[in-house]
């Protein structure tokens, strides 16, 4: 018995029980928004993307706006070419928060913090705010940095508050499932460290793991809702 069964003695669903009970109810939609200078959380979120459709939802994924002017852009040439390879995935809007059922978030972090670019796509959102159409949306958090502890859990933390603000529902991965302990599992949301080299870590598990959660909190959010 591995260390996840002996703490909470139960077993991650299969593939097969995941569908069946996917195809009871409306397809959860889920919004992946990102964004990435150097393409760390471009790939994260198409793995999150993976992940979501796998357990059955309906997915958008969106980047959001870039902000940083043209000569800081045009002075790292990794930046640069991630934006033209990325230049035909479509830009967030709140009309993918307002469509969405669930948001996962990918984000670097930039000073222990939320990049500006994606504050400022949250910081969009308070007309749906005011109208309260943010409440009981599910949302969970990927993060990357450049040190193994320069703050990957911070960032998360901080998108968290903002959830909070919304009224959203937190669907952090805990220790929900025995990926938590593997490589980029982490009870926030999955987090990397990013160098030279790319990503440290296999997490592409631990990312879908988490995708697949989001869905299934969702699932029964929503199925709570209908009652
Ligand atoms: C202005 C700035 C601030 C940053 N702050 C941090 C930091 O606080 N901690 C850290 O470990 N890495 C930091 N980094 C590194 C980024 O987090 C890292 O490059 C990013 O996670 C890569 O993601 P991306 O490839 O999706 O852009 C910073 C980078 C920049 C440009």
């Amino acid at each position: 018995m591995g260390l996840f069964d002996k703490l909470f003695g139960k077993k991650k669903k299969t593939d097969s029980e995941s569908d069946s009970k996917q195809k009871e109810q409306p397809k959860v939609k889920v919004a992946v928004i990102y964004y990435s200078s150097t393409g760390t959380n471009y790939q994260l979120a198409k793995w999150a993307e993976e992940g979501a459709k796998q357990e059955g939802a309906e997915v958008k994924l969106v980047k959001v706006a870039e902000l940083a002017p043209q000569t800081a852009i045009d002075s790292n040439s990794a930046w640069k070419a991630h934006l033209e390879e990325t230049k035909d995935v479509p830009e967030a809007s709140v009309d993918d928060l307002e469509w969405a059922d669930a948001f996962i978030f990918s984000t670097p972090t930039r000073f222990g913090n939320l990049p500006s670019q994606m504050k400022q796509f949250l910081d969009t959102a308070g007309g749906l705010w005011g109208q309260g159409k943010l409440v009981n949306k599910v949302a969970s958090g990927i993060s990357s940095a450049g040190n193994p502890r320069g703050g990957q859990e911070k960032t998360v933390k901080h998108l968290y508050t903002t959830m909070m603000h919304w009224g959203a529902i937190i669907a952090a991965p805990g220790y929900t499932s025995p990926v938590a302990f593997s490589s980029g599992g982490n009870p926030y949301g999955t987090s990397v460290t990013v160098g030279d080299e790319g990503m440290q870590e296999d997490v592409q598990e631990a990312v879908k793991d988490q995708a697949k959660r989001t869905v299934t909190v969702t699932s029964m959010v929503k199925e709570g809702q209908e009652k």
